[in-house]
């Protein structure tokens, strides 16, 4: 792998190191907050501790950071009673919350959990659902990209888990850190807004590998090779609505959502008491990779292409007509791409004893019809992965651009 490949993978969390688009806050550069107060500064914050993202800027924070190893995903409802002037009151504070923590600061009326780490790759992000534009009278703001996803036949959902008026994502290299960012922004939340619901999960951390690598899932799958890289031409235009307000062939979108992007959220849990009872080589045919490196069984490296067409000595695909890699590919959906940003959970056994564990599976797109939903459609009419998956919890979000310095996120919605 030559240094551009590794700063581009690094860009989009698939290696085992603290971010490459972070910023190391040293004893030098006054690193405020926790570890300026410790007694010996200089040496108080790792390489993984003292990295900070910026909240402020063009687009949010947590869609093209670096994977962090820890991620809270939280749901909230606005108040009974609680409208657009709440929400927007809502929003600057968890904007300035969002951005003191970031930088390592702490938060108002603060908890102390985090005192002694840096800001640790910490990450906020911010999204509204499609209730939250009718609860606020700003119903013809609405982007069409909000309308409901299509029921799909695997769907297990709970409603109680799915969607929400509002939407954060959480995320650092420390477990505190990230518990410390959740609780401070549901203090925040105050009487205006209330959790729905929260899931916690996780990804490998940083430096745990000898070498970059691809993240794996709790299947032991490589997972994450083929997602959309920023240096591709046409990157931006998948993942960010751009300043014009739309995409060529998609719907028009409103002027507030330039420069965001759409976070499709699915607990996908995984059934891995059938999933373990397969072999290696049943377990690679599902996918159409090897376990070990993730490389395509038609062969090469991981990164190598998909050959879809090779045909084993009996006639049949080498990589099976419903393997996972094959449906999703972009060149079986009409081009349709998304970046995937997952995180793993597992929250202890299910009342039949079976292991509750999957995947958190966000992925970000400039539109959810383009993206998620034709390969999702396809996943859902013969994917050899669903035997083995149940996606019990679904939400869609509008996540809008960055706050500029001095602003909040969303006020272009809120305060046109
Ligand atoms: C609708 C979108 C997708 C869902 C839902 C989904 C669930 C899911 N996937 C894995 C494991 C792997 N997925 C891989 C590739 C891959 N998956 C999707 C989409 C969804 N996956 C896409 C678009 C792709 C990339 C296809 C391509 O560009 O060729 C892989 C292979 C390695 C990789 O490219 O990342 C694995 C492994 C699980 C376990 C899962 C649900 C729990
Ligand atoms: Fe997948």
């Amino acid at each position: 792998m030559n240094d551009k490949e590794i700063s581009r993978r690094r860009l989009l969390g698939t290696v085992g190191a603290a971010g490459a688009t972070g910023l190391a806050l040293g004893a030098a550069g006054g690193a405020a907050g926790y570890a300026a107060a410790s007694a010996d500064p200089a040496a108080a914050l790792t390489t993984v501790g003292s990295t900070a993202e910026r909240f402020h800027g063009e687009r949010q924070p947590g869609i093209t950071t670096p994977t962090q190893s820890h991620g809270h995903l939280a749901a909230f409802d606005l108040a009974p009673g609680a409208g657009r002037r709440e929400a927007t009151a809502l929003m600057r504070r968890w904007s300035a919350t969002a951005a003191r923590l970031m930088a390592g600061e702490p938060a108002d009326d603060d908890t102390g959990v985090a005192l002694d780490a840096g800001p640790s790759s910490l990450t906020v992000t911010f999204g509204f659902g499609r209730t939250f534009f009718d609860r606020t009278g700003l119903t013809a703001q609405r982007p069409a990209q909000l309308d409901p996803l299509p029921a799909f036949s695997s769907d297990r959902l709970d409603p109680r888990r799915s969607e929400g008026d509002l939407w954060v994502q959480i995320a650092a290299n420390d477990g505190l850190v990230a518990f410390h960012a959740l609780r401070a922004v549901q203090k925040a939340a105050g009487g205006a807004a209330r959790t729905r619901w929260q899931m916690t999960g996780f990804n490998r951390s940083p430096g745990v590998t000898a070498r970059p690598m691809t993240s794996r899932n709790l299947m032991g799958q490589v997972d994450g090779t083929r997602n959309p890289q920023p240096s591709d031409p046409d990157f931006d235009r998948r993942v960010f609505v751009p300043a014009t307000g739309s995409g060529a062939g998609t719907a028009a979108q409103p002027a507030w959502m330039a420069g965001g992007s759409y976070a499709v959220v699915r607990r996908i849990r995984m059934l891995l008491d059938d999933w373990e009872k397969l072999s290696l080589k049943e377990q690679e045919l599902v996918i159409g990779r090897r376990k070990s490196d993730g490389a395509p069984l038609t062969g090469g490296g991981e990164t190598a292409e998909l050959d879809l067409d090779r045909t084993g000595p009996d006639g049949s695909p080498v990589i099976p007509a419903d393997a996972h890699a094959r449906i999703s590919a972009p060149e079986q959906n009409a081009g349709a791409a998304m970046l995937r940003r997952p995180f793993s959970y597992h929250d202890g056994a299910a009342a039949d004893g079976t292991p509750d564990a999957g995947l958190l599976f966000v992925c970000w797109q400039a539109d959810p019809l383009r993206g998620f939903v034709p390969v999702q459609r396809k996943l859902d009419r013969g994917d050899a992965l669903s035997r083995f998956v149940r996606h019990e919890s679904s939400g869609l979000f509008a996540v809008p651009g960055g706050a500029p310095e001095g602003e909040y996120v969303g006020r272009p919605l809120l305060e046109p």
